[in-house]
């Protein structure tokens, strides 16, 4: 049986955790102050789960990411500044109004060569990445865009990844929905996390772990 553990309120574990945490890398501080004034500035990652994959990047010693979500360039540049010169993110987004603020942030931090933008819907990126004769070789893929989409992206990254590679999707809780029951009218990106979080916590084909940080990471390495 377990014993029932108490480690302080939610908030208590958030205050103490957020200032327990290394410096950022100036670039990316510089990058979060400037979107803290975005209207759109909330749907970043959070540095917390940033900071535990980076760390995962280096212990791996990755060289190849997907990153499907890139919004302005946040997690993309931290995981370029998790890898070797010859690294390559294939950064996966629909919108240059968004990716053209977070460029000249690569630039800066010296790591746009390891940056691939691809501007399409991630589902075609992925498809031609197979087509491409890449599967079974990207060591990780961060998928933080794209909901509806996700169980197929799910089902592409596995391909894609090598054993033991690494697919971690953020926003696991979705806002918190998921921590509840199921609402009759659960909007549809919702529902389709819901059954994506249940498919993955049954699936042989990974070893899948949620961190309960921010809102919700669901990591999965692939066996
Ligand atoms: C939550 S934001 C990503 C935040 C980013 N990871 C960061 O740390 O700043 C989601 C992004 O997914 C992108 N997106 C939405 N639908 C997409 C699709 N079908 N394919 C690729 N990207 C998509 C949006 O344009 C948006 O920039």
């Amino acid at each position: 049986m377990n014993h029932p553990r108490e480690y302080g309120s939610d908030q208590q574990r958030r205050t103490y955790i957020n200032s327990h945490m290394s410096e950022l890398h100036p670039v990316m501080k510089k990058l979060r102050q400037l979107m803290e004034t975005h209207p759109r500035g909330f749907i970043m990652s959070d540095p917390n789960p940033i900071m535990v994959l980076s760390n995962m990047l280096k212990l791996a010693a990755a060289k190849k990411c997907i990153e499907v979500g890139v919004f302005t360039g946040y997690s993309s540049l931290a995981w370029a500044l998790s890898m070797p010169e010859d690294g390559k993110v294939v950064a996966c987004d629909i919108s240059t109004e968004y990716t053209d603020i977070g460029k000249p942030f690569w630039k800066e931090a010296g790591v746009d060569h390891k940056i691939d933008l691809r501007i399409a819907p991630a589902v075609e990126t992925l498809q031609s990445l197979i087509e491409s004769e890449e599967s079974g070789t990207f060591d990780f893929i961060y998928v933080d865009g794209d909901k509806l989409n996700a169980d197929v992206i799910y089902e592409l990254s596995l391909k894609l990844l090598r054993t033991n590679g690494i697919i971690a999707f953020d926003n696991s809780f979705m806002h918190g929905h998921l921590l509840k029951p199921e609402d009759e009218d659960e909007r549809q990106d919702v529902s389709v996390i819901r059954k994506l979080n249940v498919k993955i916590q049954q699936d042989s084909r990974v070893a899948a772990v949620m961190l309960d940080v921010a809102d919700g990471v669901y990591v999965c390495r692939k066996n």
